[in-house]
């Protein structure tokens, strides 16, 4: 019973947006749908808040660039535009030296000092069973206990797409062994991606071409099984919301029902909701190749996304993107 929530930002005469000082984070009750359990995807909503996401894109609003994309690995990475020193272009050459663009957005990194970015990183390591550190608001006294997790994220990544670009398929784990040293914070485990802006979006969906859409039944594909009547009437059965093996209707809000079953799982991009998975087989670490995934084309209005990625060990302080380099662009 409260009109008083706190405003997370005052509006100064730029119209630009400050945060209030007594800004407190908070984490929304998002819920958390399991979408594969190998490898483990789960799809989460109102994982970011509507004030959150304003804030993000006041916060990057001028330092969006196009991004950057590992040579000679197809999107197999697109590091944070200010991240480790020299990654090459946004485009690869194939086994036939054809030139692709893998991705035509435009990134940024969220500056990782920022309260709000501060807030979402310790959701997203809580959600992962790891501890953010002790402080979570305003006291930045110490960061002497190693007991916690925070140097295991990457600065929060902001990715934008105008009518017509994409993200080629890719991995977010590094497929390239000098890419995830030790030293370099390893490999990257997990993967959230939150839709953080749709405004009159069209495509723009996250395509997972060797995962099973679970609004499909498992058993409806047999030969013979076809069921009818179903709106799209590819053989979905009507799950009214129990579990079984025909498939989940209600799915279809968060996924794309339409989408041929040939091309696996999409993603619906809807604001404020998160798709999160794991990268790497847990029994050995390695990558796991069914994690592929595509931001498919936005074919009409504006997406902008945000990249939650946690290494297998401590980054060095200089790919966590110190102070210095907050809102720096690329050149070049
Ligand atoms: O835009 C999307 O839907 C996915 C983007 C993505 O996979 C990435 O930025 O790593
Ligand atoms: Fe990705």
């Amino acid at each position: 019973d409260d009109g008083s929530q706190k405003p997370m930002s005052n509006t100064d005469a730029d119209g630009a947006s400050t945060i209030s000082d007594d800004y407190e984070c908070t984490h929304p009750p998002y819920k958390v749908h399991i979408v594969s359990k190998s490898p483990s995807v789960l799809y989460i909503t109102d994982f970011v808040t509507p004030e959150e996401r304003l804030h993000l894109q006041e916060i990057t609003k001028s330092t969006f660039s196009h991004s950057r994309v590992q040579q000679g690995q197809p999107g197999s990475s697109h590091p944070s535009s200010n991240s480790p020193a020299s990654y090459p272009q946004s485009s690869a050459r194939d086994s036939n030296g054809i030139l692709h663009a893998v991705r035509t957005s435009q990134s940024t990194t969220a500056p990782p000092s920022d309260p709000v970015v501060k807030c979402i990183s310790q959701r997203a390591l809580s959600f992962q069973g790891l501890s953010p550190s002790s402080s979570s608001s305003s006291s930045s006294s110490s960061s002497k206990s190693s007991n916690h997790h925070d140097q295991h994220l990457e600065p929060l990544q902001l990715v934008k797409y105008a009518k017509g670009e994409h993200y080629h398929y890719h991995t977010d784990w590094f497929t390239d062994p000098s890419l995830s040293r030790s030293s370099q914070g390893g490999n990257r485990v997990s993967s959230f991606f939150a839709y953080v802006k749709v405004d009159d979006v069209t495509g723009g969906g996250t395509n997972f071409p060797l995962l099973e859409d679970p609004s499909r039944g498992s058993e409806a594909r047999g030969p013979g099984e076809e069921e009818q009547g179903g709106q799209g009437g590819r053989g979905r059965g009507r799950g009214d919301g129990e579990n079984g093996d025909k498939g989940e209707w209600w799915w279809c809000r968060y996924v794309d029902c339409d989408e041929e079953y040939e091309n696996g799982l999409t993603f619906l991009p809807l604001e404020g909701n998160a798709v999160y998975w794991e990268n790497l087989r847990p029994e050995n670490g390695q990558g796991d190749q069914r994690t592929l995934h595509a931001g498919l084309p936005v074919t009409s209005g504006e997406k902008i996304g945000m990249n939650i990625w946690t290494r297998q060990l401590p980054l060095p302080e200089e790919l966590r993107g110190g102070q210095a380099n907050e809102g720096v662009k690329v050149s070049g």
